[in-house]
């Protein structure tokens, strides 16, 4: 089987999502025609042509963040929010994923709270689940340029939601212009979640910051998004290299993501290298399939191309995702589904 049949037939787990970050070209037409349907204005058609960051744009990481209100402003109704994630899930399902972790930024809108931003898409994913194969979760963020007494709503929020849907809220993350904001202030927050047994994850090493690096290992967060300043070849240090092959935390990588916002000058020289060869848990992922125009199975074959892997360290890669998912209970099915992928290959 070519490659490019491989990477889409394989059983994929996606860790790394935001919604709004993933909204496709289509689902983001078939939202505005919704807006209009409805006679609302949606105020996202000035800026409609610039969501995507291909290779050759010359936005970076620290200008890449106003796009994501391009998206906002197709989902800021219940009706839309559902409808974006259920076409999202269905897009990820049509592309060979099995089982997705969907993080997004709950958002008090003229049109629903905060509250109802989270259960329209926690009942969303329960309705999705009735009709397609894939299994989804979601995964509560924060976004760290926002003032604290926000992240202390989101997280009683996450907290009540986990209690109330413990089948589909499994988290809590940071994430958000890097250079804004400090984790430290953010630590209450995600010491709560933890106690309460939301898993957590934190987007760490997006820029250089050694401190912070340390400070969110020593946090001992289930996984981190990212990673990219870690090793001392990226700008990261002998010290925050160390914490990471000490702690072994699990890097959900994204290979295009990086290359685009110019975070990772190319394919070749993405951290994925250092992280693979040191044989620490690394999770291949999208963080935004729509803002950076990839999917799952297209960084699998990426990575393939660039790193040289065979078709069964691929699917190594997507069996081994299965440790780091934050369903426990779906650990074992994962497992057994992508093994006997493996078997009818014989990889
Ligand atoms: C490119 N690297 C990145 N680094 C940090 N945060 C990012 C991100 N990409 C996306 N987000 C976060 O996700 C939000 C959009 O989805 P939701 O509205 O939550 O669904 C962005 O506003 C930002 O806070
Ligand atoms: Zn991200």
């Amino acid at each position: 089987m070519d490659m490019y049949a491989f990477c889409s037939e394989l059983p994929k787990i996606e860790l790394h999502a935001h919604l709004n970050g993933s909204l496709s070209k289509s689902t983001m037409l078939q939202l505005k025609r919704h807006y209009a349907d409805s006679s609302l204005d949606d105020k996202s058609n000035i800026f409609f042509d610039e969501f995507q960051i291909g290779a050759g744009d010359t936005r970076n990481l620290s200008n890449c963040f106003q796009v994501f209100g391009i998206a906002h402003a197709l989902t800021s109704t219940p009706e839309t929010l559902e409808i974006a994630t259920k076409m999202t899930l269905q897009e990820f399902d049509d592309d060979g994923c099995c089982y997705i972790e969907l993080r997004s930024t709950p958002r008090d809108t003229p049109h629903m709270t905060k509250k109802q931003y989270i259960d329209t898409i926690a009942q969303s994913m329960q309705k999705v689940s009735v009709h397609l194969p894939i299994m989804s979760r979601l995964i509560v963020s924060i976004n760290r340029s926002h003032p604290i007494s926000e992240a202390e709503i989101i997280t009683d929020l996450a907290i009540e939601y986990h209690k109330k849907y413990p089948d589909v809220v499994v988290g809590l993350e940071l994430s958000g212009e890097p250079t804004v904001g400090k984790f430290e202030d953010f630590v209450p927050c995600f010491t709560r979640a933890k106690e309460s047994g939301l898993k957590i994850t934190l987007h760490c090493g997006e820029v250089c910051n050694p401190e912070e690096i340390i400070c969110m290992l020593n946090f001992k967060p289930d996984r981190i998004g990212h990673g990219t300043c870690i090793h001392p070849n990226h700008g990261g240090t002998e010290n925050t290299w160390a914490s990471l092959f000490k702690t072994k935390t699990p890097v959900e990588v994204c290979l295009t993501s990086n290359v685009n916002t110019k975070s990772a000058p190319d394919y070749a020289s993405h951290h994925f290298k250092e992280l693979y060869n040191a044989e620490l848990p690394v999770i291949l992922c999208t963080d935004d399939k729509g803002v950076f125009a990839t999917s799952l199975s297209q960084e699998y074959r990426i990575c393939a191309e660039t790193f040289d892997l065979d078709q069964t360290q691929l699917a190594r890669l997507a069996l081994n995702a299965c440790q780091f998912i934050f369903a426990q209970d779906l650990k074992k099915p994962l497992m057994s589904k992508i093994l006997n992928f493996m078997d009818k290959y014989s990889l």
